[in-house]
């Protein structure tokens, strides 16, 4: 694939122009499973992916580079249709007592490329983030709360070629379903009723 193909160069960093918006097939098509064991070119494709995200969380990069921020990217956001997706959640810094930022042990809640990532099983509550959400492949704000289930258990292989199980909630649940809808080809404001878009029905949770 040429598009992967100039991706992966090592010269190469993913940009705001790597990312396709709206209207770009890819956004509303299903990708493919990648294979096992990892071609080398879909390991780099999801190195590639992480270093946008740290770039574009870095204040310095991410102002020369003209990033917006990100916590998550997926394939499709790249023209590909291969289903990996990179995920890389900050932790918050406490304040103490007197204003203080105290920078968190483990600077990210989670950090990783989930190649083939599925859910395999929710919670029947739903949960939406507070403040809607926004897609980097989405130029314009779609305001509204974005229902999603609260809870999710995420099947998916880490670049060792390893099975993982893992459970997710809060903001780490919202943020690994938005990457998984993108490799299913669903947007944010898919979930967004538009008619009463800020309406909190059947026991919805809201995410802070
Ligand atoms: O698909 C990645 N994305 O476009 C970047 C932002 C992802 C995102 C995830 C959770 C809540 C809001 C936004
Ligand atoms: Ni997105």
């Amino acid at each position: 694939d040429q598009i992967q193909e100039n991706l992966i160069k090592p010269s190469h960093q993913i940009d705001m122009d790597d990312i396709v918006r709206e209207g770009f097939p890819t956004l509303r098509e299903v990708a493919d499973e990648v294979a096992f064991p990892l071609s080398k070119e879909d390991l780099i494709l999801g190195e590639k992916m992480m270093e946008f995200l740290r770039n574009s969380q870095d204040p310095v990069i991410a102002d020369k580079m003209g990033l917006r921020g990100g916590v998550g990217l997926a394939g499709n956001q790249l023209g590909l249709l291969k289903k990996v997706i990179a995920v890389l959640i900050p932790n918050e810094p406490e304040i103490d007592e007197a204003g203080n930022e105290i920078l968190p042990t483990e600077p990210f809640k989670m950090q990783e490329v989930l190649y083939n990532a599925k859910i395999v099983s929710h919670s029947v509550q739903d949960a939406a983030l507070e403040t809607g959400e926004g897609c980097l492949s989405v130029d314009e704000e779609i305001p509204g709360f974005v229902v999603r289930h609260a809870r999710v258990t995420v099947e998916y292989y880490n670049k060792e070629g390893e099975k993982k199980k893992i459970r997710l909630k809060n903001f780490e649940s919202m943020c690994v379903q938005h990457e998984i809808d993108h490799t299913n080809g669903i947007m944010f404001y898919d979930h967004i009723d538009l008619k009463e878009p800020w309406a909190i029905k059947d026991g919805m949770l809201v995410i802070q």
